[in-house]
């Protein structure tokens, strides 16, 4: 007969079980099998330790009873209000950014509803933690940092599966999926598997900024292995290790997740693709734009919040759209991203054809200027950029010959704007628009202080990333505004989660670029006069939830005209209609 490796009661053996042990588990020796259990009703102690809804402290007495939670709490009752305040003075503590990303993100794992009301009242200060720029170092030490899983990791071992791996999710309704391969974490190259962070970070957002429910988000990290070797060398790496799967490989197991994906939970899930290398983003992105909705963060969103800045900015700096002219360095998914529908804006308000608007914006690439006579060399994004010009080699002499009157960094090389640069921008501009980019804060083209000083003072500036308070001749000056330069936050964060808040409260099934103009035009219409006053091109990131629901319901409206919505009838005020929608933190009392 067969050895029974189940966990036997038997009285002769040397391990002794712990009182009343009667499913065995005290005495099970490390070579038996156990089975895992629970109880299915979430009180006593199972409702403390399940995030979604747990309290702590703030149980009340009549909860306290009602759920058994007698003698597992101190005896204090305290409000939500005074645990957020506490937190906050624990995070406070800490020196380092990551201590305080861990600190946030055990609280995530903890309690839901205090997670986000933190992350909800506090955005400016906690912004920079779990998202750029900490979120990218997270990403890098992810298999130090690693506790708990926070999404679902489809790896190749997973091929075949991914449907039964999807249904191991706890949650069935799920509204928003960001997806990453790991491939292009920030401007920090590939982190493989340890991509997950982003995922993470990004859906914290279309919760707190958005307003989806946290249960239907779900992030998704598909490991095909890295080819970044200080990881596959790392004991804690927590990915395959092995080179990248490419080519077939890499395209069936993509295919068989976007098949599972609208299997398992319907037409109406937005995937937004994030930080996949351009080679994979564009082309899944055209792959799978009929057949899904699907939205590229990286080379929509992008483009939707800068031409929004830009749009703001003329405020500022005069002139209409098509009478500036724009160049870029970086030329990949963000660069091509906002410079076609930057072009597609300049189409749409002249009426001339994309071919000619095009004609306004230039882009440099880590081989020097796009021209024609490269044209045969280029990757397919780049071809519709190749203008007619002689051939430049490097940043300045382009910016010389151009003269644009907006450049914009998105090449993820930390200080390619380099003085000469702006002072030769400062040169041919009254206020130069300089816009960098690129995250997080070292891979930014310049900082703050950096394009404030060598345009004295007459440049208007945007990041990536954010800056500390900068000194500038005597006077200190903080983020948000210093003198005429603003250095806000240029970041896909304003656009994306009111964009799929949009999608979601339409119930649209696809995305179209008309969807991005939409965005990009409510964003633009939160700027106020007080703003424009301060030179503030986009509004304070404390006001984001109110311009969610404005960015929400304006790209509801175009899906609704676009014939995409199928959440009908179509409410008659979007705005009202996507703040009631809205997710809220603060906790529920329980019968
Ligand atoms: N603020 C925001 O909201 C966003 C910021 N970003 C940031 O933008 C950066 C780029 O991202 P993404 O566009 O996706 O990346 P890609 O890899 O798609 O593109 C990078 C581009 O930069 C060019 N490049 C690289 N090195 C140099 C160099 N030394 N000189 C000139 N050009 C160079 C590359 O040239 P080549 O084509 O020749 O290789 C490529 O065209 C990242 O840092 C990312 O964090 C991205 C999305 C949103
Ligand atoms: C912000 C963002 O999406 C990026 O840097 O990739
Ligand atoms: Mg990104």
């Amino acid at each position: 007969m067969e050895e029974n490796k189940d966990v036997v009661v038997d009285s002769d053996s040397a391990v002794v079980g712990g009182v009343e042990d009667v499913y065995g588990e005290d005495r099970a020796t490390e070579d038996q099998l156990i089975t895992p259990w629970i109880v299915s009703i979430a009180s006593g102690y199972t409702l403390l330790r399940d995030p979604k809804f747990n309290k702590g402290l703030a149980f009340s007495e009549k909860e306290r009873d009602a759920h058994y939670l007698r003698g597992l709490l101190p005896p204090a009752v305290i409000t939500q209000e005074l645990q957020e305040k506490k937190l906050m003075h624990n995070i406070r503590q800490y020196q380092l950014p990551l201590q305080k990303y861990m600190a946030v993100m055990d609280l995530a794992a903890r309690n839901d509803r205090l997670f986000y009301k933190l992350l909800i009242d506090n955005v400016e200060e906690l912004l920079p933690i779990v998202y750029t720029p900490t979120v990218g170092e997270a990403c890098q030490k992810y298999g130090c940092i690693f506790k708990h899983p926070q999404g679902l990791y489809i790896s190749l071992k997973e091929k075949g599966k991914i449907l039964e791996v999807l249904k191991n999710w706890p949650e069935r309704t799920i509204q928003v999926i960001v997806v990453t391969d790991g491939e292009r974490i920030l401007g920090l190259g590939d982190l493989g598997c340890q991509g997950m962070g982003i995922p993470v970070g990004k859906l914290a957002l279309y919760t707190a900024l958005g307003g989806v429910r946290p249960s239907a988000c779900l992030p998704i990290t598909i490991d095909v292995g890295t080819n970044n070797e200080q990881l596959l060398k790392d004991e804690f790496y927590i990915g395959l290790r092995q080179k990248r799967a490419t080519g077939q490989e890499y395209d069936e197991l993509l295919e068989e997740f976007m098949s599972a994906v609208k299997k398992n939970y319907g037409e109406k899930v937005v995937i937004q693709f994030e930080d996949f290398a351009n080679h994979n983003a564009f082309k899944l992105l055209s792959k799978y734009t009929a057949s899904h909705l699907v939205f590229n963060d990286d080379i929509q969103g992008t483009a939707s919040v800068v031409l929004a800045g830009v749009v703001a900015a003329l405020k500022l700096i005069g002139g209409s759209l098509a009478e500036h002219t724009f160049l870029f360095l970086g030329a990949g998914e963000a660069g091509t991203g906002i410079a076609e529908l930057i072009a597609l804006e300049m189409s749409k308000q002249t009426k001339a054809p994309l071919e000619e608007t095009r004609k306004k914006i230039w882009l440099v690439d880590s081989k020097g200027l796009i021209v024609s006579s490269r044209k045969n060399s280029l990757q397919e994004l780049k071809k519709p950029w190749a203008h007619e010009h002689e051939p430049i080699g490097d940043l300045l002499s382009a910016v010389k010959s151009i003269k644009p009157t907006v450049l914009i960094g998105s090449s993820g090389v930390g200080k390619a704007f380099t003085k000469e640069i702006i002072e030769a921008m400062a040169s041919f501009n009254e206020r130069p628009l300089i816009m960098a980019l690129s995250n997080p804060t070292l891979q930014s083209e310049c900082t703050a202080e950096e394009a404030y000083t060598w345009s004295k003072g007459r440049a208007i500036f945007a990041s990536g990333s954010p800056f500390d308070s900068v000194e500038y001749e005597g006077k200190t000056f903080v983020p948000g505004q210093v003198g005429d330069v603003t250095f806000v936050e240029a970041n896909n964060a304003y656009i994306f989660p009111g964009f799929g808040f949009g999608l979601v409260i339409s119930g649209a099934i696809r995305v179209h670029n008309e969807m991005l103009l939409a965005a990009s035009e409510a964003l633009a219409g939160q700027v106020t006069q007080e703003n424009y006053e301060k030179g503030m091109i986009y509004p304070p990131f404390s006001n984001i939830r109110k311009i969610s629901a404005h960015i929400a319901a304006n790209v509801a409206a175009k899906a609704y005209e676009l014939g995409v919505a199928t959440h009908l009838p179509r409410p008659g005020n979007l705005v009202k209609y996507a703040e009631s929608c809205m997710y809220s933190p603060v906790y529920r009392s329980y019968r």
